[in-house]
């Protein structure tokens, strides 16, 4: 007899949405067929869409050291009441950043406490860092930071840096992600409105980082991944590089599609974030890019900080938001359930993780359990961050989560594991 059998639900499978069972043997999938023999627990579907379960590798849960911010245990708590197994945490804003050996460990031990969900580490590529040693611990990637990261112990990656950084990860058979925005551009001082801030970081600082990003992939051979695209133009550049051969992806956020400008004059600094929001016509070639399938996957980029930050005026504010615990019921909302699927659990492939991502009979049995004709209105007491707050409350959402199995089990602190990259 299997461990447990998820029954009767919509099951989003490689081959299409099909009436299934799904058994669970071990943390595994072990077959995805009608009437399944019963398993010693059952889990009542009907009526359910049984999704993969998401895989977010873009989050800022802050641990250690900035665990006023966010947290692990509360940081994977939303994501997987939001339909989510997995994520990747960045190397920022935790003190100390994960930029050696050391640093990793320390992070490593405090997921491994506190993670519902599985977790990889990316590693932080900033002048000195140690890479070698991240690269031997299993980091995902080595995160750059193009323009000033807001965090002090987390310096930008000067040209030199990024560009010797690149021809070190490729020797490692590391993807290197950028956050993708010219230091200089966008270093000139505006004054503290929202059109400041969004004047004060224009769409042509995203395509000239973009563009100088690719040029030393192409020319090192690294694996390159853009995070956060916020223009159509930006993606319009990864386009053409894919093109002629170059080996770079990328990804957008649920802000850059859901959020106008004027959502942002309205919410204030909760709706702040590096690159801004863009006017109309960036956005709607954002999202003709995106129903095109020239955008890999969509990640939160969660990055809260502490209610205090977060109140200063809109210039003065931290830039970041509370994002991961919405990402999949926003993109139900917009897209077919099998799309939703794709983009909040294609990562898996990019980053090399085995297993995720995906409901096949060998795979993890993370299963996201979703009512698509519940929609609900978003409440700060539905948030599961440690601040309760999010520019989507209030927000009409069409879809809701009801259950998410990580290798078959419930998540809580302690369940999660180190996902580590295959491919190298
Ligand atoms: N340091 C940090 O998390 N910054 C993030 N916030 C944001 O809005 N964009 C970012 O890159
Ligand atoms: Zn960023
Ligand atoms: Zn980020």
């Amino acid at each position: 007899m299997v461990d447990l059998v998820v029954r009767g639900g919509h099951v989003v499978t490689p081959a299409g949405v099909i009436d299934a069972d799904v058994g669970v043997a071990d943390g595994v999938i072990t077959a995805v067929a009608p009437e399944l023999p019963g398993g010693a627990r059952e889990l009542d579907a009907t009526g359910l869409h049984v999704l993969p379960a998401g895989l977010d590798p873009h989050v800022h849960f802050n641990e250690p050291g900035r665990t006023h911010w966010e947290g692990i245990r509360t940081g994977s708590a939303a994501l997987a009441a939001g339909g989510f197994s997995a994520f990747f945490d960045m190397p920022l804003n935790s003190t100390p950043p994960t930029t050696d050996g050391a640093a990793f460990d320390a992070k490593l031990e405090a997921a491994r406490r506190e993670s519902s969900v599985d977790f990889g580490l990316w590693g932080g590529l900033v002048p000195g860092a140690q890479l070698e040693e991240l690269a031997a611990r299993g980091v995902v990637g080595l995160k750059a930071f193009m323009s000033n990261s807001g965090i002090e112990d987390f310096a930008h990656a000067d040209d030199v840096t990024l560009y010797e950084g690149m021809a070190t990860a490729a020797q490692l058979g590391l993807l290197v992600a950028v956050h993708a925005e010219n230091d200089a551009l966008t270093a000139r001082s505006r004054g503290l409105s929202v059109r400041d801030w969004m004047d004060s970081r224009p769409v042509v600082a995203e395509l000239e980082a973009i563009g100088r990003a690719i040029t030393y992939a192409e020319a090192t051979g690294c694996k390159l991944h853009i995070v956060h695209v916020s223009s159509g133009s930006g993606v319009g550049l990864v386009t053409a590089a894919r093109a002629r051969g170059v080996d770079v992806t990328c990804e957008t956020c649920p802000h850059y599609l859901f959020l106008t400008p004027d959502d942002v004059e309205a919410l204030g600094p909760i709706a702040k974030c590096a690159p801004p929001i863009r006017d109309a016509p960036e956005q709607d070639a954002l999202w003709e890019r995106l129903r095109g399938g020239e955008i890999d996957f969509v990640t939160s980029d969660h990055s809260p900080s502490s209610p205090e930050l977060k109140a200063e005026e809109f210039g003065k504010a931290w830039g970041g938001i509370s994002g991961a615990q919405t990402t999949l019921e926003l993109l139900l909302g917009a897209f077919a359930v099998e799309d939703a699927a794709a983009l909040t659990t294609r990562a898996a492939a990019r980053f090399g993780i085995p297993g995720k991502g995906v409901i096949e009979p060998g795979a993890d049995a993370d299963l996201a359990l979703v009512d698509l004709d519940a929609a609900y209105t978003l409440l700060a007491a539905d948030l599961r961050y440690r601040h309760p707050v999010s520019p989507y409350v209030g927000r009409h959402l069409q879809a809701r989560v009801r259950r998410t199995l990580v290798r078959g089990r419930d998540p809580a602190p302690g369940v999660g594991r180190l996902l580590r990259p295959t491919i190298r």
